[in-house]
């Protein structure tokens, strides 16, 4: 069987700068992306032209800045995380080109040969975060995972986690001790699960 080697993170956008380069559908796409995770997220977007639709996603966003114009190159100054979603493939590789002597780690829409990590499909259930990848293999697939997972698991899952983290808490004891406990009262749950089905 093949090997999925991408190593999965959850990144805190409001610690640092992210660059979006285009402001058309893809970029919508990727800047959605962005703010449906962390409406705080730091963005700052350079396009010479925007689809309303970004505009005013922009605008209700109190940390994403519009800047109209074309891309220079200053405008890797200071970003942690770059996304590049333009119609100009040769842009592309020449601003991959100088992140990867940066550092900077960069998402290129579309070609995924010169992408240092992928955007994943995303299901959320408030606290519960799942991040789903098919090795680019299929984008659609990986929705459609989405879609199935954020219908099975219920809405019921947000108090349960608020539960458990009032429970953790209040947990005295050692470490070890704590584990055992909470790994004692998860299993309970699974074993409760898989009756109730
Ligand atoms: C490699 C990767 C790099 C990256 O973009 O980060 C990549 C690459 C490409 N996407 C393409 C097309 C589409 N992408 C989507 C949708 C999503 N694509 C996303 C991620 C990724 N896309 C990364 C791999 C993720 C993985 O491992 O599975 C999601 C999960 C996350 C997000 O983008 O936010 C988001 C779903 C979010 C959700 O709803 O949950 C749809 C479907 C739709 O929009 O309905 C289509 C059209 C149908 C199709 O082609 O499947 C093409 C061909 C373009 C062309 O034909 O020209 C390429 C390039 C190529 O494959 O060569
Ligand atoms: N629309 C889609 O869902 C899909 C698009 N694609 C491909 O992805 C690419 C982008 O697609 P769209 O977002 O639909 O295109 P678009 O034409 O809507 O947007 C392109 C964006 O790039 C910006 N741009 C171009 N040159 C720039 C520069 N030098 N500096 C800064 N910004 C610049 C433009 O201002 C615009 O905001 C295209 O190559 C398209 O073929 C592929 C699959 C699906």
């Amino acid at each position: 069987m093949s090997q999925n080697t991408l190593f999965p993170v959850f990144l805190k956008l409001e610690n640092f700068n992210t660059l979006l380069v285009g402001g058309g559908n893809v970029g919508l796409e990727k800047l959605t992306a962005l703010l449906v995770n962390n409406p705080l997220a730091n963005v700052m977007v350079v396009a010479d032209r925007y689809l309303e639709e970004t505009e005013k996603l922009a605008k209700s966003s109190p940390n994403v800045v519009l800047t109209y114009r074309k891309f220079e190159f200053d405008d890797l100054n200071n970003k942690q995380l770059v996304i590049l979603a333009t119609d100009n493939f040769e842009l592309h590789k020449e601003i991959k080109l100088k992140t990867t002597e940066l550092g900077i780690l960069t998402n290129v829409a579309d070609t995924p040969a010169l992408c240092d990590f992928y955007l994943g499909s995303i299901v959320r259930k408030g606290d519960l975060k799942i991040a789903i990848s098919t090795n680019g293999k299929s984008p659609t697939l990986a929705k459609r995972m989405r879609q199935y997972l954020e219908e099975a698991i219920p809405d019921s899952m947000q108090s349960l986690l608020d539960n458990m983290k009032t429970f953790r808490d209040k947990l005295k004891g050692d470490f070890s001790t704590k584990l055992e406990v909470l790994n004692d009262l998860t299993s309970s749950m699974i074993e409760k699960e898989k009756k109730d089905n």
